[in-house]
């Protein structure tokens, strides 16, 4: 242990505005927002204060474990790519042997969290999760089909039901449907992102959609999945799960998608797709705020 902590703060001075980029900061913060929210919805009364602190930061660290793997496993392909060049492996400010270790340390650490302090399941819930990203989508999907994204989505997508496993130690339907939420929202959030920076992948050789089958295509299927994402978004209602408010603000809120998704599509002059991109994160963010004050209301009135 002494010699990990060792190699770790061996730099000369301790680079740790590098290693909190490692763990993608800001889709993890989103990440635990809906696994806070799957915490919620998962009890009729307030979520237990050992599943919320410590799962939560159990979830935080794997994903951030993984977030830092998907920088080591992937750095020459961001050394190529305009976006990703100034990260802290391709500049060197980081070795891969330190990445390596802080992973590990953190994935580690993250999982007894969850295992002693909130229950197997869910560690093993997230170990799956970490594995789906780090491992099958990173260092497998991504450089081997255009529907990477889909099929690879589904790691990125559980954490609502990591939240849900943390307060009741089983899995339930309902936990499920904010999985598919997520599911579905994935494609358009990242092909958006995808068709502006078509060049960039298409210079690291990876096959993204608007590389692989053009942007005309691509914008197709991110109008196709804003539909699908419009259904999924009814389905809390659907079973019960959620009420009036939910309703009203999600309908807005995926009519705004299609919307935009459309004006994509054929009013491109309009639209950018970057635009898209940045939308999609309040948009999931608006979602799952929603989630929760509509959980709350019902359950004060
Ligand atoms: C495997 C599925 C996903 C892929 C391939 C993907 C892809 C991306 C990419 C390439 C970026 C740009 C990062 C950058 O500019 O450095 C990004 C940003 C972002 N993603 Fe995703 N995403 C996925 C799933 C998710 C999920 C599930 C969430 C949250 C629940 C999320 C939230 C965000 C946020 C908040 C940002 C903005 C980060 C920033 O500004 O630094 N993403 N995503
Ligand atoms: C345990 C758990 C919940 C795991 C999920 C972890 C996690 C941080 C998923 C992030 C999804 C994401 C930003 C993918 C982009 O990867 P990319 O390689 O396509 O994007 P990049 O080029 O920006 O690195």
């Amino acid at each position: 242990m002494a010699k990990l902590i060792l190699a770790l703060t061996h730099a000369p001075s301790w680079p740790w505005r590098d290693y909190l980029e490692m763990t993608k900061p800001k889709v993890v913060a989103l990440m635990l927002v809906t696994a806070l929210v799957g915490m919620a919805l998962a009890t009729p009364g307030w979520i237990p204060l050992t599943a919320l602190i410590f799962g939560l930061t159990g979830i935080g660290m794997m994903a951030g474990s993984a977030a830092a793997i998907n920088h080591l496993v992937d750095r020459r392909i961001d050394t190529i790519m305009a976006r990703t060049h100034n990260r802290p492996l391709p500049k060197g400010r980081v070795a891969p042997r330190q990445a390596l270790i802080f992973a590990a340390v953190l994935g580690v650490a993250g999982f007894t969290l969850l295992y002693a302090l909130v229950n197997p399941l869910t560690a093993w819930l997230t170990c799956a999760s970490l594995v789906g990203y780090a491992v099958i989508y990173t260092g497998f999907l991504k450089r081997a089909t255009p529907q990477n994204i889909v099929i690879g989505g589904l790691a990125g997508a559980m954490p609502p039901l990591l939240g849900w496993t943390a307060v009741t130690g089983d899995f339930h339907g309902h936990g499920m449907l904010l999985v598919i939420i997520i599911f579905a929202w994935t494609p358009p959030h990242f092909w958006a992102l995808a068709i502006h920076r078509k060049e960039d992948y298409a210079r690291a050789g990876l096959p993204m959609l608007p590389v692989t089958h053009g942007v005309e295509y691509t914008k197709t299927h991110i109008l196709l999945y804003s539909f699908l994402l419009a259904l999924a978004c009814l389905l809390p209602v659907l079973v019960g799960m959620s009420g009036p408010l939910y309703l009203l603000g999600s309908t807005v809120l995926s009519g705004w998608f299609v919307w935009r998704a459309w004006q994509l599509k054929f009013q491109p002059e309009r639209y950018e797709p970057i635009k898209l991109f940045l939308f999609s994160i309040w948009q999931l963010l608006a979602l799952f705020v929603l989630l929760l004050v509509d959980h709350y209301l019902e359950l004060l009135l």
